[in-house]
């Protein structure tokens, strides 16, 4: 088979096309020129060997005539080869299937029957995909991306931390970052994310740099993407897949797995693009134009497929938030023993990075990982620790937050979020070391108010204060004055921490005054754990305690002092 112009071709000619996606991998189409292809049509044809299939894609079967037909006249990913040792390249691969012109019957009466018997399915390229989420999930095998981030608002300062902080997500997932590009822009543009102007210098640097993947700081539509990709020739993901992906590498629990597996999906839904989608309704266009396309050929098996797959997902979704409200009823039996008996919760919230696993450690010695990553926790931990009078209370790690946290996550985590929400107290760490504490500040508490957290006492801790600048220390202490300025490393401010922690759990809501016999050592040592002792006092009769507890407890007290003068008093 020779590679050449189409205008060259006449109908019946044998060619072969490979069609490209760089998210799907490639498509190698056998056929034969259909006479539409070659009025006036300026299209070339190609013949590009592309990368040995990365990822399943269609058989050849599934892409109906007029799918082919659209590919011929639309190609614009078809670039005409001509280059031998290319051609050579092509013929030494497996999937290589030529045509010899003689074996087909070129009379034009035959044409459309010819054709579809040309339509052979090519070995090796099968893609009855046994499970969806292999393929769709495609696991993003980041190596070398280049960033491109759209400057809408802020100052250049506010844009290059965004992207900076794209670049620490993107190594966090795994990646080289070889080259940032940000452009100001007053908004995204709707087809390409950068302007139209601005892809071609993008898939200059892309081809420049041997980067195989485009990350962009935002959140894309699936045809900006798809664009992107038309024209960078490489893989181009957004800020949220990344997120996802991240995601999905660090979850360990069971149930982190399934809500990382949750929001994935969520995101994929809308996105979900096959041979099919992408085929079928360009041919649709086409067909309203110039009446080429059927409905039957326009509802081509690709398209059944996508249905498939999307069904099979919407129930994959399904089950995933059955089980994973079944995890959270036990997660909340646990909570509900805590609650009852009156153990005060501490959160600790905040950005990613900031140093809340660090902090838990300090805290409590707790062991929990602390890695320069993003979202290195994605599994809640909770540890037991008392104050200094006795008093038992829990001290648990969250996931942390990050700007822009894709609401998929938002959503999916939201059970392990609402913890936070029935947290009593929740110390925001603040990395002070960071370029943007304050922007930090304000992206945690978003999120906060999302899951119903914002209402809670907040204690803001500024960590890392052995690596922050002094200058910047100051404006945070005189912008919140009463944080507390500790560094989980040095382990300084931690006693001062832990007081403040202390003094701001709940207090127990009555008071009261009890003489307990001296063989109920048992309740006293009950109300050291539970309750707040103010004093203590030893009579002939028994131990006198001067008490705060919960309701439960006075209940419990009663027979032992007189409950009727207790006060009530609020948290
Ligand atoms: N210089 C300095 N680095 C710290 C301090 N505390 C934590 N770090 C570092 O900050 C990084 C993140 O710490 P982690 O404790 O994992 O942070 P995290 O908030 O739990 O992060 P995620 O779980 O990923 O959201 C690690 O490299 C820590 O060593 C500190 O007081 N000073
Ligand atoms: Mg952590």
């Amino acid at each position: 088979m020779v590679s050449r112009p189409i205008e060259e071709a006449s109908a019946g000619t044998a060619i072969r096309i490979v069609i490209e996606n760089p998210a799907l991998g490639s498509l190698v189409v056998a056929t034969q020129v259909p006479p539409s292809a070659l009025n006036g049509s300026s299209a070339f044809l190609l013949a590009h060997p592309g990368p040995p299939a990365p990822a399943p894609v269609p058989a050849a079967s599934q892409v109906g005539i007029y799918q082919v037909q659209w590919a011929l006249t639309h190609v614009r990913i078809a670039r005409y080869v001509h280059r031998t040792d290319r051609r050579d390249r092509l013929r030494d691969q497996e999937t290589y299937v030529p045509i010899p012109d003689d074996e087909l019957d070129s009379t034009t009466g035959e044409y459309e029957l010819s054709e579809r018997q040309a339509l052979r399915r090519v070995p090796g390229l099968s893609t009855e995909l046994t499970d969806v989420t292999e393929v769709e999930y495609r696991q993003l095998r980041l190596e070398r991306v280049v960033l491109v981030g759209v400057w809408t608002e802020g100052t250049q300062v506010d844009a290059e931390n965004s992207l900076t902080e794209l670049a620490a997500l993107a190594e966090t997932a795994g990646s080289q970052v070889l080259e940032g590009l940000i452009q100001r822009r007053n908004r995204p543009d709707p087809a390409t994310y950068i302007g139209r102007g601005k892809v071609d210098d993008l898939g200059s640097m892309v081809l420049a740099a041997g980067a195989d993947t485009v990350i962009c700081d935002g959140e894309l539509s699936p045809s900006q993407l798809r664009n992107l990709e038309q024209r960078t020739k490489v893989k181009v993901v957004d800020r949220t897949a990344l997120i996802l992906d991240i995601f999905a590498q660090h979850a360990k629990s069971k149930e982190g797995r399934a809500q990382v597996e949750l929001a994935q999906l969520e995101y994929l839904l809308p996105r979900l693009r096959g041979w099919g989608e992408t085929l079928s309704r360009q041919t649709g266009g086409s067909g309203r134009g110039g009446g080429a396309g059927g409905g039957v050929g326009v509802r081509g098996p690709g398209e059944t497929k996508l249905e498939t797959d999307r069904r099979r997902i919407r129930h994959r979704i399904a089950r995933l938030r059955r089980e994973i409200k079944a995890m959270r009823t036990v997660r909340e039996t646990k909570r509900a023993r805590r609650t009852r008996n009156a153990v005060p919760a501490v959160a600790i919230a905040g950005y990613t990075n900031a140093g809340k696993s660090s902090l838990l450690n300090r805290l409590t010695g707790a062991g929990v990982l602390v890695e320069d990553a993003l979202f290195a926790t994605l599994d809640p931990t909770t540890r037991r620790s008392t104050t200094s009078d006795g008093r038992v209370y829990t001290l648990s790690d969250t996931v942390g937050f990050v700007r822009h946290l894709p609401h998929q996550i938002v959503e999916a985590f939201r059970s392990t979020l609402e913890e936070v929400a029935e947290a009593d107290l929740v110390v925001h760490v603040v990395d002070g070391a960071h370029p943007d504490p304050e922007e930090q500040v304000r992206a945690v508490r978003e999120v906060l108010s999302e899951v119903g957290a914002d209402r809670l006492p907040e204690l803001l801790v500024v960590n890392k204060i052995d690596a922050a600048d002094e200058e910047t220390l100051l404006r945070l202490k005189r912008l919140w004055p009463e944080a507390v300025f500790v560094s989980a490393h040095r382990g300084r401010g931690i006693d001062g921490l832990r007081e403040t922690i202390e003094r701001r759990l709940p207090r127990p809501a009555v008071e009261v005054r009890v003489v307990l016999p001296y063989d109920r050592g048992d309740l006293v040592a009950r109300l050291h754990r539970q309750g707040e002792v103010l004093s203590t006092a030893h009579l002939p009769e028994g131990t006198m305690l001067h008490v705060r507890v919960n309701e439960a407890l006075a209940a419990e007290l009663a027979p032992y002092g007189d409950t009727a003068q207790a006060v009530h008093t609020t948290r």
